[in-house]
């Protein structure tokens, strides 16, 4: 009577645990990007370690702030490189490469019931995969480092189901916001969420990369949807090693459980500054916008890119408007199939694959009073530059959004 994150950390702890028990676990892999890998590095030389753990299970990824966006991330950027390369670390992926929580699953890393632990707070974007994805702290990654263990409290679980075939231009996305909007902002603090029903199995890998992301925006460790056909045909020929698919038993032990009608959803739309204020995007259409942004580690994969072109083909923006793909093989596959010239085209801007604006860094931070409808996944108080106003919704209601000016349905354009 186990559920999938009991089972994970039974077999990374080598002996049978239960929720709300402390373990110490064997990590597979171990992810810190640019901006926490510096500090990961920093507590790990502080601790007067030279060699890590298994340099083949440490994966860096350049995401943040890339290209440098200063002098100082310049230089920080060339130290992290030279210890990469003194400690032989093979899986880095410079400048451009695209963003950690896209470059891990496409290059294999994130299997169902492995345990992969990143320096990042949405590392959770690993359960999509079956896998216990997790955010810790710098300082924590320097332990992982050094050892390749950490301890942890096994969490519980909540069960979350969808059901129904969802309506033409609602998206995993808004599916998302729904679950969010409904187990609220700290609902799941500390517990793993499960994710069941028929809405979720229709989704793509990339639509359940998206629900897995934003996990964490609702406090939770992990959000795990159980492998199947689909993840197992994406890891073919991906997967760095052999896995074990994990599934919870029938009669798993789940602390709250949360259904959801996927069949009658509309898109939805998360309103400043708190991810679970999260209405019908019909309710709030007119708003005007002054940027839109397509990307991030939720909504910048392909599908997401396509679904912006089939939207904006042969229309034109009427507000600036970032599309930034999440990683350089989702970019080539866009230039390749036509979907970035669909973009140029309606007058978007493209940018080179990364975090982009997300977090305020560059790359379209917007100013005082500005508004911005994002298919990111936070949209706290100044997160993408002071005084702002952030608005999150699917791509599909980004793109519609561009096209307008203003906070739009995309079933009406
Ligand atoms: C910079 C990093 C520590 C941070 C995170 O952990 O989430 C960032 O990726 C974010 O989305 O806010
Ligand atoms: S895209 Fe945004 S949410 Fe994702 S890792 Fe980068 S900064 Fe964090």
């Amino acid at each position: 009577m186990s559920t999938i994150s009991e089972k994970i950390f039974s077999k990374a702890s080598g002996k049978d645990v239960k929720a709300n028990e402390f373990v110490m676990a064997k990590v597979d892999y171990a992810m810190a990007h640019d901006g926490t890998s510096v500090l990961a590095v920093r507590s790990f030389k502080n601790m007067g370690l030279e060699n890590v753990w298994d340099p083949k299970r440490i994966v860096i990824p350049f995401d943040h702030l890339t290209p440098a966006n200063t002098e100082t991330t310049a230089d920080l950027h060339h130290d992290i490189r030279e210890w990469i390369g003194g400690q032989g670390i093979p899986n880095f992926f410079d400048v451009g490469e695209g963003i950690c929580h896209q470059v891990l699953p496409e290059n294999g890393f994130a299997m169902p019931g492995k345990l992969v632990v990143g320096a990042d707070s949405h590392s959770c974007t690993y359960g999509a995969f079956g896998a216990f994805g997790t955010g810790v702290g710098a300082t924590d990654m320097s332990e992982i480092f050094a050892s390749g263990e950490l301890w942890f409290r096994v969490p519980e679980t909540i069960k979350v189901t969808a059901s129904g075939k969802l309506k033409k231009d609602v998206l995993a996305k808004d599916v998302t916001l729904k679950v969010i909007g409904t187990v609220g902002a700290s609902g799941a603090t500390y517990k793993a969420a499960e994710f069941y029903g028929d809405t979720i199995t229709d989704l793509s890998i990339s639509g359940r990369m998206t629900l897995s992301n934003m996990a964490i925006e609702m406090g939770a460790k992990a959000g795990i949807v159980p492998p199947d056909q689909k993840t197992f045909d994406f890891l073919e020929g991906r997967a760095v090693e052999g896995y074990e698919p994990v599934y919870a038993d029938e009669d798993a032990e789940y602390c709250a459980e949360y259904d959801i009608d996927g069949a009658n959803l509309e898109p939805q739309i998360a309103l400043p500054h708190q991810v679970d204020n999260v209405c019908d995007v019909s309710e709030i259409e007119g708003k005007k916008v002054d940027q839109v942004f397509i990307g991030t580690c939720t909504n910048g994969r392909l599908e997401d890119l396509e679904v912006a072109a089939e939207i904006l083909k042969g229309e034109q923006v009427a507000v600036r408007t970032i599309v930034i793909p999440a990683s350089r093989s989702i970019m080539l596959e866009a230039v390749r199939n036509g979907t970035a010239e669909t973009l140029l085209d309606a007058g978007v801007t493209l940018g080179s694959p990364g975090c982009g604006p997300c977090l305020g860094g560059h790359m379209g931070v917007i100013g005082e009073g500005e508004v911005c409808i994002s298919t990111a996944n936070r949209n706290f108080r100044g997160r993408m530059g002071k005084g702002g106003f952030i608005y999150l919704s699917s791509p599909a209601t980004a793109a519609a959004s561009a096209i307008t000016g203003e906070i739009t349905d995309p079933r009406t354009v």
